[in-house]
């Protein structure tokens, strides 16, 4: 073989194997989002390091932030600035749909995801003809499977505004905007008149509120008397103790890493939702057994977080993606581990839901 013919050869096998790390490996667990696309929500490019610095300096000290009258009432823009950080990560890691799910053998991941949101559909008893909303609703994922599997009209609310850009075009391409709407707003004054929903729900949002009982009486104030709500709730568990130094730090882990202001213990959110106005129908932590570890989808992805974060490293040496993307993905990688560590030692669940009524008087 001469020089050229091996020049040759040993470049095709280059662009070959770049292809294949880049878009083959590099592809989003549900296709739609790659590392090539990987944006930073509406931030621009030079100010991503600066706002994730800012991110971080504001969440380093989750707990202390209730204690501030002025930081909590900070705390929606911050989670608008960690979604505008997050938002490609997660689609092009986890799906549309960013939240937990119960795990049963035999069932996919993509499978129980859709479960679990089918599920909030039948809990409320969405139907043809109600109005329904999704209470901090990312990307949409939820709000898909929901509208798809009752037929009701959904109408989402993110505080962030390239979520809703991203939401109402994954709704036109599954053929759903006519059913599914998206609005930009904080959920604790949302723009909507009194008693203007048939249901409501969150999947793992409102644990974002420096305050439940705030979230939840809005939520109460937007839905018609007799309606139901449901939430999926990140607590900490009666397995948590704040005298134990490695509980703490994974506590702490997960609050710094996912944009939560303190997060509540489970024996407590009963009493916050009847605080708010609620009539509580059920509750009950959906990860309990039978559901088998929700934990392992994280553990499973170890591998394929490095091959991310050597992607992650590669298209920001050569300035595809913005400064500052490997520091949030190396933030992501430490929180999948706290997450991870929550639910192995039972003192963390994703899943606490509850089910409530507004009273009819
Ligand atoms: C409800 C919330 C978000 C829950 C989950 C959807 C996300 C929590 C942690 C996220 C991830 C961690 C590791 C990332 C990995 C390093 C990267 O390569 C690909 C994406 C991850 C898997 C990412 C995906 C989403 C999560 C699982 C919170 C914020 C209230
Ligand atoms: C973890 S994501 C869950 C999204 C969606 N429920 C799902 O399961 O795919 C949390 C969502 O809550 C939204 N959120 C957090 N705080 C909010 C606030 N104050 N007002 C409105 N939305 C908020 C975020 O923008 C994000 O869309």
């Amino acid at each position: 073989m001469d020089a050229i013919t091996l020049m040759v050869t040993a470049a095709t096998v280059a662009v070959g194997l770049f292809y294949w790390f880049v878009w083959v490996m590099g592809s989003a667990e549900q296709k739609g989002k790659r590392a090539v696309d990987l944006k930073m929500g509406t931030i621009s490019r030079d100010k991503v390091e600066d706002n994730y610095n800012q991110y971080w300096s504001f969440f380093r000290k989750p707990k202390e932030i209730n204690n501030s009258n002025s930081d909590e009432k900070k705390v929606p823009a911050f989670v608008d600035t960690f979604y505008n950080l997050v938002t490609d990560i997660y689609e092009w890691g986890w799906g549309q749909s960013f939240h937990f799910s119960p795990s049963f053998p035999g069932i996919s991941h993509r499978d129980s995801t859709r479960l679990h949101e089918e599920h909030v559909a039948d809990l409320i008893g969405a139907k043809k003809g109600m109005k329904i909303i999704d209470v901090g609703c990312g990307v949409g994922g939820p709000m898909r499977a929901i509208a798809a599997h009752s037929t009701a009209n959904v109408v989402g609310i993110t505080i962030n505004e390239y979520q809703v850009g991203r939401a109402k075009a994954h709704n036109k391409k599954a053929g759903l905007d006519s059913t599914c709407d998206v609005v930009c707003g904080n959920f604790l004054e949302m723009p909507f008149e009194n008693n203007t929903f048939d249901g409501a729900y969150s999947i793992e949002a409102t644990c974002h509120a420096p305050k439940l009982e705030d979230v939840y009486r809005e939520i109460y104030r937007v839905m018609k008397p007799g309606a139901l709500y449901v939430s999926y709730e990140w607590v900490t568990t009666d397995k948590y103790h704040d005298d134990n130094p490695e509980h703490v730090e994974v506590i702490q882990g997960i609050e710094r890493g996912d944009a939560l202001p303190g997060l509540r213990r489970q024996d407590e959110i009963a009493e916050l939702a009847t605080k708010a106005g609620f009539e509580v129908v059920e509750e009950k932590d959906l990860a309990s057994p039978p559901a088998g570890a929700w934990w392992t989808r994280l553990k499973m992805g170890r591998l394929a977080y490095w091959r991310n974060h050597l992607l992650v490293m590669v298209l920001t040496f050569f300035g595809v993606a913005p400064k500052g993307t490997v520091e949030v993905h190396e933030m992501l990688f430490d929180t999948a581990a706290h997450l991870s560590r929550g639910g192995e030692t039972g003192i963390f669940t994703p899943m606490h839901m509850i089910l409530c009524r507004k009273p009819i008087t």
